[in-house]
């Protein structure tokens, strides 16, 4: 076992170019934060994790580095305790109020999280997502080291592909003031614009499902975009999320309108209390990667009907074991499952689809950014065909790291000046439209 005990761990911040992606709070910002985790073995063994790069996820992760050193990377169940012990604030674990002032700074039920329409933030969920890059670190270097992929770790692969569905986003064509690297998709800002935009997700990677992100306009148009979207996709799964942007008439509405064409409604109203009052009055399932976002919030969502589908996040669900855990909670209860996606790098990407591979009822294709993407750490980037990901069976992750290439991401860090060291989307349209402050909801 000495040989898997943790020698060194290097943490290494990174900004990677993100395009001018509109959501209800604002714009994307044109790089967004990431932390590269590397466990280092005694036996010389490296393995690769990946989350959150907010200067508030840098903050907890260096003390649980230090922490690390001298466990083994098999020891992942005394993890939670080791995180909670180094970087645990028991009196933070009540939800978050932002720091920015105005309208970020609901509180209750609209508390969001400002800069990752991920629902509350408390301190459990902030630490757990730190801890998901180093479980998965762990989880590669253990792979690595006795030649097994990470999904047999998890207990074996149920499928050998996994399926992604198209993210489409309204967006402009660049960032405002000339900020950030350049792209050729252009901007998509109405029906044919998002219909162009899924026709190209669709001819290069394949997808066959599509998911909207709405809350950018005011819902009659994008129940338009919607209609434009069964229109050209005839009987292709469809959804939308405005990340809880509407009242509960308007999700109501807007349920009955789309009711033929939807998948599913995802956190149309935000909170679990409208999110249960949207399920009593609509047949149409309701998906949600904000008001069940923890073991915490699950009795109260469940008991009152608020979600159909919950999609799980390896990140701040805790990694790819709380995961399965969460799989194993929702099959329980006849819940279904998906997989969440913000913005992030292929080591993420890859330990999605490991743990994926590994739940025999996710019952829909996984949410990605990757695809929108034009950066990234590895040495190759992971290739979707026919909007599927393949399994692989190579040792860990089955990824390598490109170090040139996360230098030179690294260097991008370090040279900012705190701009884009945390995501703020709502600062990010505060270039083009100077009064913007986050909506409060709900917006409509
Ligand atoms: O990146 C975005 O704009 C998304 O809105 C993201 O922040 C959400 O967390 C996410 O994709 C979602 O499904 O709500
Ligand atoms: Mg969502």
């Amino acid at each position: 076992m000495d040989r898997l005990a943790i020698a060194e761990v290097r943490l290494t911040p990174v900004l990677v170019a993100d395009p001018p992606l509109l959501n209800t709070q604002g714009v994307h910002q044109p790089y967004a934060p990431r932390l590269i985790v590397e466990v280092v073995t005694r036996g010389g063994v490296t393995g690769l994790g990946e989350t959150y790069g907010d200067t508030v996820y840098l903050d907890l992760a260096r003390p649980l580095a230090d922490a690390l050193l001298g466990h083994t990377v098999t020891d992942l169940n005394a993890l939670p305790a080791l995180a909670a012990r180094v970087c645990g604030d028991p009196s933070l674990s009540s939800p978050r109020r932002s720091s920015r002032g105005g309208p970020d700074a609901a509180t209750g039920a609209d508390a969001v999280d400002a800069a990752g329409l991920r629902g509350v933030q408390t301190a459990d969920k902030l630490r757990l997502s730190v801890l998901s890059g180093f479980e998965v670190a762990c989880l590669d270097a253990w792979g690595r080291a006795t030649g097994l992929p990470v999904h047999a770790l998890l207990g074996g692969k149920v499928r050998d592909r996994v399926a992604y569905s198209a993210y489409l986003f309204y967006r402009w064509a660049a960032h405002p003031a000339g900020r950030g690297e350049s792209d050729d998709w252009g901007a998509a800002l109405d029906p044919s614009g998002i219909v162009a935009q899924a026709r190209r997700f669709a001819d290069r990677h394949g997808f066959t499902s599509f998911k909207l992100k709405g809350g950018v306009f005011p819902p009659a148009q994008e129940i338009a975009t919607i209609r434009a979207l069964a229109a050209a996709f005839p009987g292709r799964p469809l959804r939308l999320d405005p990340n809880g942007a509407w009242s509960v008439p308007t999700s109501l509405q807007v349920a009955h309108e789309l009711r033929d064409v939807l998948e599913y409604l995802e956190d149309p109203a935000s909170g679990t209390a409208r999110m249960a009052e949207v399920a009593a009055g609509t047949p149409l399932p309701l998906a949600t990667n904000m008001c069940v976002t923890t073991f915490r919030e699950i009795p109260e969502a469940f008991a009152r009907g608020a979600v159909q589908v919950v999609l799980g996040d390896h990140h701040y669900w805790g990694g790819l074991r709380a995961t399965r855990e969460l799989a194993a909670v929702c099959r329980t209860f006849g819940i279904g499952l998906s997989l969440h996606s913000n913005t992030h790098l292929g080591i993420s990407l890859a330990a999605m689809t490991h743990v994926a591979a590994t739940l025999p009822d996710l019952d829909h294709a996984c949410d990605t950014h990757y695809p929108w993407g034009t950066e990234d750490v590895l040495a190759e980037r992971l290739v979707f065909r026919d909007g599927h990901l393949d399994v692989g069976d190579a040792p860990g992750l089955g990824v390598d790291l490109d170090r040139d290439r996360l230098a030179a991401l690294h260097r991008r860090w370090l040279a900012d000046d705190g701009t884009y060291r945390s995501r703020d989307d709502a600062a990010a349209m505060r270039l083009a439209e100077p009064g913007w402050v986050t909506p409060a909801v709900p917006r409509w």
